[in-house]
């Protein structure tokens, strides 16, 4: 019993890593984050920034990518139920990459708050 619990627990991580593949394989929006990161990465290194500035830089990326890979999905789930124009369809759409904005925009405030003194 035990070990087909932790066989399906394994699997679901193997589905899960799959799916992050699918995301930085097919979604340019996915591939453009996951290079700001590496980016933004390297401004660590180069800036020493602090551990907790380090915790905050790493949280602001998941965070985003993390959102924009359940809009995508939100995304081919709408196109999959309805491909036809539909106004509640756009709707849906609409308020899936509003979630993206939040995200985005808390990302950007943390970035400004670590980077903008290390120039001042
Ligand atoms: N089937 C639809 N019915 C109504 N509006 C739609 C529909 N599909 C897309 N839209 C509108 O167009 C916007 C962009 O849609 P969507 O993100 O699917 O297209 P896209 O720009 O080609 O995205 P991506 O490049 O990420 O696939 C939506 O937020 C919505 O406002």
């Amino acid at each position: 019993m035990w070990n087909s619990f932790l066989g399906k627990r394994l699997k679901g991580c193997g589905y899960a890593f799959k799916g992050a593949l699918l995301l930085l394989r097919n979604e340019a929006s996915i591939q453009v984050q996951a290079v700001i990161a590496i980016i933004m990465a390297f401004a660590g290194f180069y800036f020493e920034i602090s551990a907790v500035e380090w915790m905050l830089q790493i949280f602001a990326i998941g965070l985003v990518m993390s959102i924009e890979g359940l809009n995508t999905a939100v995304e081919e789930i709408a196109d999959f139920v309805h491909p036809d124009f539909h106004n509640k369809i756009g709707f849906i759409k609409d308020v899936a990459a509003g979630a993206v904005f939040f995200a985005a925009i808390t990302a950007i405030i943390i970035g400004c708050i670590i980077y903008f003194p290390k120039f001042y």
